[in-house]
């Protein structure tokens, strides 16, 4: 079993060059399905999400390989199936791009169920909603579900809830529709913006992207062509709030900053002293935080996926904050975990509660998902001893190398094999 073993750590220095985004590049991996001649992608993270998408690519003609110079080339020619491998859907989220981006090819696609971070319930209504108004068809089993359309025509759709996921899997399917489509009520995500933008770069007519009201004009053909991925923003925050926990001063470089803005003002709100350069940010703090209260939201408001590792700096800024959560009600399963830290928080309703300023001590964690991990990192930095975190899988499927990064900015942390001799010696059973 891998372990990530964290010891109390010192104030972290340097600069880390922050990876492509994790949410972007699965929207850009399956975009690819859609052109018609091979294309480039420059930023592409090599975490597990971005494996089994490849694995899916080798199953149904799909070849994704990486370059020497860490690109990855795509050739779409010849995919020849649209069965998808339940396995291997649901063992990540978005896999549900797929139906998007392969049905106005195949007139069929037949998928798993998404899987991924499995926090709270994750309904995909809005991405039936959607696809239905296009003329697709939904048939459900028990491990799998089909959709089909002999023709999908352009439609006007109004989401009820913003959702980024949805709203990107429309954009696929409306960008080779016959007609135009009309998205209202669209998530505004820099990823929706940039999954837009790759698109039109291949040919597609999308405009709107960055907007709540998105336009596609379906086209017949997609050419090939080079895109770089945006840089992940929620990987570039969770590192800032890093400088904080025990002070010191951390760059994240190859950032947009604007992509930032709710996460930054966070951070100012709580102490750090923040600084923006075109393509980079810094975070100077000397350890003396403020709590705050904070409400996540969807784009351009205070991220989700920021919640956790900013629930972890809460816990040492002394005062009470509250953090609530407005995108995923229940998505606190990092709690029951920071609380094994010592830490002295606790959950009603949508709301976590942190008294912030008591001493944490390491411990057996285990990390839930993927910025649950983050979190038990970030605690694990502060902990008096050693904090050993396990479900390392769900952080490999976010970061390249989280160890790594944190260990450059001078973090006391590495990866461990955990075998069952030191297991009957040392584990404390969760
Ligand atoms: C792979 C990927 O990009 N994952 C991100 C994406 O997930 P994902 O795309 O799944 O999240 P959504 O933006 O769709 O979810 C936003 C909200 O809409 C709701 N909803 C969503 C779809 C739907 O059909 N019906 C519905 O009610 C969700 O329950 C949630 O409350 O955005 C989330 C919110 O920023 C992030 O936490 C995830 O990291
Ligand atoms: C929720 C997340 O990922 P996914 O949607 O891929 O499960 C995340 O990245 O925090």
């Amino acid at each position: 079993m891998k372990v990530i073993q964290v010891q109390t750590s010192g104030p972290l220095y340097g600069s880390v060059t922050v990876q492509g985004s994790k949410n972007s590049s699965q929207a850009l991996l399956a975009a690819a399905c859609l052109a018609d001649a091979t294309v480039t992608l420059e930023g592409i993270p090599g975490s597990n999400d971005v494996r089994i998408i490849r694995q899916i690519g080798l199953d149904i003609g799909l070849t994704i390989e990486r370059t020497p110079m860490g690109d990855m080339l795509i050739d779409p020619r010849f995919i020849h199936s649209a069965t998808i491998d339940p396995g291997k859907s649901s063992a990540y989220r978005s896999s549900y791009y797929f139906v998007g981006a392969l049905l106005a090819k195949f007139g069929k696609v037949t998928i798993g169920f998404p899987g991924g971070d499995d926090f709270v319930s994750r309904p995909i209504d809005q991405h039936i909603k959607g696809l239905r108004a296009l003329g697709a068809e939904f048939t459900f089993h028990s491990d799998h579900y089909v959709v089909e359309a002999k023709e999908l025509r352009g439609a006007d759709v109004y989401f009820d809830t913003i959702t980024m996921g949805a709203t990107i899997n429309v954009i696929l399917a409306a960008a080779r529709a016959k007609g135009r489509t009309r998205l209202s009520n669209a998530a505004t995500d820099p990823e929706v913006v940039d999954t837009a933008n790759f698109l039109n770069q291949l040919g597609a007519k999308i405009v709107g992207a960055g907007t709540d009201q998105i336009r596609i004009e379906g086209v017949p053909y997609l050419g090939g062509g080079r895109y770089a991925v945006i840089p992940d923003r929620l990987i570039a925050g969770s590192f800032l709030m890093a400088a904080g926990i025990n002070g010191g001063s951390v760059t994240v470089a190859n950032v947009i900053p604007e992509h930032m803005g709710s996460c930054l003002a966070q951070l100012r709100e709580i102490g750090l002293e923040i600084e923006t350069g075109d393509q980079s940010v810094t975070a100077h703090s000397d350890g003396r935080l403020r709590a705050t209260r904070v409400r996540t939201g969807m784009y351009p408001a205070f991220a989700t996926d920021l919640q956790q590792p900013l629930t972890a700096l809460l816990t040492r800024a002394p005062g009470k904050s509250i953090v609530t959560e407005r995108v995923f009600v229940k998505r606190f399963n990092h709690i029951h975990q920071l609380k094994r830290l010592g830490a002295d928080v606790w959950v009603r309703k949508e709301s976590a509660y942190i008294k912030g300023g008591v001493p944490l001590v390491g411990n057996w964690v285990h990390a839930t998902d993927v910025r649950a991990g983050t979190c038990l990192i970030l605690a694990g930095l502060a902990a008096e001893g050693t904090t050993r975190i396990t479900g390392v899988e769900h952080i490999e499927r976010g970061y390249e190398d989280a160890v790594g990064s944190f260990r450059s900015l001078g973090a006391r942390i590495e990866s461990t094999e955990w075998t069952a001799g030191n297991a009957e010696a040392g584990f404390v059973g969760m």
